[in-house]
């Protein structure tokens, strides 16, 4: 395919998702179905298009004074994707694939008439507008930053499986270009974003991956995994295990002494955690399936459990934008009422003297520090403790600081810590 047919194609899409609210990765795999003769370089040009319109959204259609799927697949590809107006017009002419020739006036706006100074922050930000007073409340005059950093194409992370391999060792051996150690986790590599039309490496089909040396995880997850600072002999359940990522982060920085019992209300989510912990040779991890009967012999029991809450997602925006547009006040209250619940019912499994943890990869107050108050309010046995001791041990003290609004818990933000957004408190029961 060429230049004009990507852009017909990334229109096409687009409208599939903005009119007929079609999920982004759906929307793309219905189209790939559909034209089977395109290849994996188009797939993944046409989809860089997609995303970065989707990142985007509000400011790129400010810039086009329309928000069509036509005008934001033409600016993706000029202003994200760093295309020329005349080069769309010379890839467009006498190209039948490609979209109908610029008029004057999308020339005009595809070579910047419209200044995006003057745009309100929140479509600066990129951020919805009935989100930006959060975002404003939180990082205050940084909230422009943080919302702008959301709209990046994230890096790919790999984390290096310690129970199979050295960091060292997989960055010698890995045939990956531009491969780099992370910056703040010690057990990380990382690529970084690729530009305009070129593609991340496949790395599943890297002897590493397959024999379990390496999984894809966000630097972000890696850091707060690291931070439960689980120990060798300890009993740890992961709550909210899902897939097992975090369960797999625990289980390596444990030596795989002790035991991980992971668990999950969603039995298809928690069900790829029995190859990947075998891969891994993660054997400390105990799956326990639902219903929650089958943690009753782990009640009052556990050093450390690991609440990774169900959240709105904010914090992954820039790897699922078109969540963003589609968050709605009344699911940010779902979720809020899911995270009340299942703080509640994990709370009754740590031993009295261990440790409760809340994640999520969210970076909205309501779901982070308010939760964590409003338990502790209802918990008097519960009392917050401080992150910011184990960040130092763990990542030494230049590490690229997080956000804390409280001195205690921690903010992982893409502008501040350059990972996903992730928010991380630790509580002990008393008794
Ligand atoms: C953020 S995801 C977990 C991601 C996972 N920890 C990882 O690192 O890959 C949140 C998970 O919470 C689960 N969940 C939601 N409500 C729950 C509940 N009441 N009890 C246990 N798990 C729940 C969801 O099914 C979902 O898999």
């Amino acid at each position: 395919m060429r230049l004009g047919g990507r852009i017909q194609a990334a229109a096409e899409v687009l409208k599939d998702i903005l009119e007929r609210k079609t999920p982004a990765t759906m929307a793309l795999r219905d189209w790939g179905k559909a034209h089977r003769f395109a290849g994996s370089k188009d797939r993944s040009a046409i989809g860089n298009y997609v995303h970065d319109a989707l990142r985007c959204k509000s400011s790129l259609a400010f810039r086009m004074d329309d928000d069509s799927p036509r005008s934001l697949a033409l600016a993706s590809a000029v202003f994200m994707g760093g295309r020329t107006v005349q080069e769309l017009m010379d890839a467009f002419e006498g190209d039948e694939h490609a979209p109908t020739m610029l008029s004057n006036d999308e020339q005009a706006k595809l070579s910047g008439s419209i200044n995006i100074e003057a745009a309100p922050d929140w479509i600066k930000a990129d951020v919805p507008e009935w989100l930006w007073p959060a975002f404003e409340t939180n990082f205050d005059e940084e909230a422009l930053t943080e919302g702008k950093a959301l709209t990046s194409r994230p890096p790919l992370d790999l984390r290096v499986n310690t129970i199979k391999a050295k960091r060292s060792e997989i960055l010698k051996s890995l045939n990956v270009e531009n491969i780099k150690p992370t910056e703040i986790s010690p057990i990380g590599l990382r690529v970084e974003a690729a530009l305009a039309d070129a593609r991340l490496p496949n790395v599943q089909i890297e002897e590493e991956y397959q024999t379990g040396a390496i999984e894809i995880q966000d630097e972000g997850s890696q850091i707060v995994s690291l931070l439960v600072d689980a120990k060798p002999g300890e009993k740890v359940l992961d709550y909210c295990a899902g897939g097992g990522g975090k369960s797999l982060a625990l289980a390596a920085d444990m030596e795989n002494k002790g035991s991980v019992f992971g668990f999950d209300i969603d039995k298809r989510r928690l069900s790829p955690l029995y190859q990947r912990a075998q891969r891994a040779g993660a054997s400390i991890i105990d799956v326990r399936q639902p219903p929650s009967e089958s943690l009753k012999d782990l009640v009052g029991k556990m050093d450390r459990v690991l609440v990774d809450a169900p959240c709105t997602g904010v914090g992954t925006w820039r790897r699922k934008p078109d969540a963003k547009w589609r968050l709605s006040e009344d699911a940010l209250v779902r979720r809020n009422n899911e995270q009340r619940s299942v703080l509640n019912s994990a709370k009754g499994f740590v031993r009295p003297g261990g440790l409760l943890f809340y994640v999520t990869c969210s970076m909205l107050a309501e779901e982070n520090e308010a939760q964590v108050y409003e338990f502790l309010e209802n918990h008097e046995n519960f009392a917050l403790l401080s992150a910011g001791e184990v960040w130092e041990e763990k990542f030494g003290v230049d590490a690229p600081k997080p956000w804390s609004a409280d001195g205690c818990s921690l903010t992982l933000t893409p502008a501040s810590t350059q990972t996903d957004g992730f928010f991380f408190a630790v509580m002990e029961r008393q008794k």
